[in-house]
């Protein structure tokens, strides 16, 4: 594409050399350039990419977009300064890959909770309708069965635009995202056309980031100004209320809530029944009431399905088939996964890693549990501190015997870690031990165990790796929970 059509429309403070250049490729890091690309040098949370500009040009870069005046370090470059290289990426993604979510019908999803869940139920109806899906999201992205690894739950704009136009490449109906906090305020997604966007909840995690609730919920509320066929709210959660009052002024979109308690939502789910296998319900809306069961247990599996439902509702997809998909639909990896341990005693693997997340999942094991809860959980290093505690609080108060261990510590010391949860555990009279290695937590666990127990192992879901200090280990809970038992 030639780089004049490329950055036509684009908010450029200055640039040198010529425009009159045909680009190959974009990408925003140095050691992915290759022939007649443009690199897009960004300031980062690690490093500044306006550092690695000089190898950015040694791999074939032939033009710079970059924040900062940059002295010509090499003739027949084209130097492009911009204000926001964030901005200018997400815009020239766009661009250069011809507008894909224009192309698609895109739902996005956002919310602390809910998000990867509500995305299989998403999935899973609209292919039994008979439509082609694309994925993007915690656990990897996919079009159709086909499975592509992803680093983060909702991709840089380059790879997001390049990921949206592999779908439309491969003619997909709907394309269904996780859209995390992160990638709202840091300009991953913008310019996505949505078609329908979904709120699920607001509770604590990722202060380390945003500092306050209130930017936090601030860059969640960022999806809503760019969708255009309908919003679907959490009328229970306090941030969707608000989030519904904002969107009511606006009388853009139509916005649709749903919800259990609050009577005013639009869409109600009624006589809810919850066993260990999964969850019924009525749901009730205009012209509406039909009962739907989904074989993922919690109250939290109510409100996804609901989501999912109101979405396929407005795809007026027949009430038959979303009743059929929600009936078939197998657990979600790594999400209230009841693993298949042949032990007197159950496994469940879930990817809590919030408090709201723990609290949610314990709740609902306590009300089938037979006999204890055993819960092995820690929490992730580099991420929101204060969650710490108040995780420990939780697990405390839910189980009855807790074994704290590392989730993934990343650069921090794991036992510093075990040590912030401590005082929340402390304040309940939950028995609790401390093991480090996670592995060894488990078989704890394990030779623990008695009849009609039930064992949580919380916090890393689906994740088949340990992020450690120096390196990334294997760590597949499932397979680690089935050679112990094998060993024992
Ligand atoms: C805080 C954050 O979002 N960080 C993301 C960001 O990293 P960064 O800004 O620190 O990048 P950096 O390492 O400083 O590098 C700066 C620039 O120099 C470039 N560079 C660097 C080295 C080099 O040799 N050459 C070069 O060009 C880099 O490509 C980059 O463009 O850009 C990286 C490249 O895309 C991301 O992988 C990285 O995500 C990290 C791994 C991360 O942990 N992100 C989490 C917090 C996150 O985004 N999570 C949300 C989900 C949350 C949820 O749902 O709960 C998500 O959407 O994944
Ligand atoms: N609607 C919900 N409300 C609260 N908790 C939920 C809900 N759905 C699932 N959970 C719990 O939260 C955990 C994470 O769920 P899920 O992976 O679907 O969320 P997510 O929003 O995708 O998370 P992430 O931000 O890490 O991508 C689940 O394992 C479950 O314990
Ligand atoms: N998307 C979340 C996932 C957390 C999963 C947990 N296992 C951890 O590593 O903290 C994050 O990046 O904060
Ligand atoms: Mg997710």
């Amino acid at each position: 594409m030639n780089l004049k059509h490329l950055i036509d429309g684009i908010d450029i403070i200055s640039y040198k050399g010529s425009l009159d250049k045909e680009i190959l490729e974009i990408t925003y890091d140095s050691r992915k350039c290759s022939k007649n690309c443009i690199y897009i040098a960004r300031k980062g949370f690690q490093v500044d990419g306006h550092d690695y500009i000089p190898s950015a040009i040694k791999n074939g870069a032939i033009c710079i977009i970059c924040e900062k005046e940059i002295p010509i370090l090499k003739e027949g470059i084209t130097y492009i300064q911009v204000k926001d290289s964030k901005i200018a990426q997400a815009e020239l993604a766009i661009r250069f890959y011809d507008h894909p979510s224009e192309k698609l019908k895109m739902i996005g999803i956002t919310g602390t909770n809910g998000k990867t869940s509500i995305s299989f139920l998403i999935g899973n109806i609209l292919r039994q309708w008979g439509k082609k899906t694309g994925t993007i999201g915690t656990i990897g992205n996919y079009i159709g069965n086909s499975f592509y690894k992803a680093n983060n739950t909702t991709p840089e704009a380059i790879d997001l635009q390049k990921f949206l136009s592999e779908m439309v490449k491969q003619k997909v109906d709907y394309g269904i995202m996780e859209v995390s906090s992160h990638s709202l305020a840091l300009n991953r997604v913008r310019g996505v056309k949505y078609a329908i966007g979904i709120f699920t909840n607001l509770s604590q995690d990722h202060l380390d980031f945003h500092k306050t609730y209130e930017d936090y919920f601030q860059a969640k509320a960022k999806l809503f100004d760019m969708t255009y066929k309908a919003n679907i709210i959490n009328g229970d959660d306090p941030y969707g209320e608000r989030l519904l009052r904002k969107l009511k002024d606006k009388e853009k979109v139509p916005t649709y809530s749903y919800g259990i308690k609050n009577n005013n939502c639009d869409f109600l789910a009624k006589d809810i029944q919850i066993t260990h296998k999964g969850v019924s319900f009525i749901l009730e809306g205009e012209n509406l009431q039909e009962d739907f069961s989904i074989g993922i247990p919690g109250i939290f599996s109510v409100y996804n399905a609901m989501t999912a439902i109101i979405v396929a509702l407005l795809e007026k997809v027949p009430i038959s088939i979303i009743k059929e998909a929600l009936e078939k639909t197998p657990a979600v990896p790594g999400r209230f996964e009841v693993i298949n341990t042949h032990t007197p005693y159950s496994v469940i693997i879930d990817y809590a890693h919030t408090p709201d997340g723990l609290e949610n999942v314990l709740k609902t094991i306590r009300s089938f549990a037979k006999n204890r809860i055993i819960s092995v959980f820690g929490c992730g290093g580099n991420r929101d501190k204060t969650k710490r505690p108040i995780m420990g609080e939780i697990g405390g108060t839910y189980s009855d015997l807790c074994i704290l261990t590392s989730d993934n510590p990343r650069n921090e010391d794991p036992l510093t870690i075990i040590q912030d949860i401590l005082p929340g555990i402390q304040k309940t009279n939950c028995p609790y031990q401390v093991i480090e290695n996670r592995k060894e937590a488990i078989k704890r666990a394990l030779e623990m165990a008695q009849k009609d127990d039930v064992i949580l192992i919380a916090g890393k879901g689906h994740e088949t790796y340990q992020i450690l200090k120096d390196k990334t280990i294997s760590f597949d809970e499932k397979k680690i929970v089935k050679e112990l038992l094998e060993q024992a």
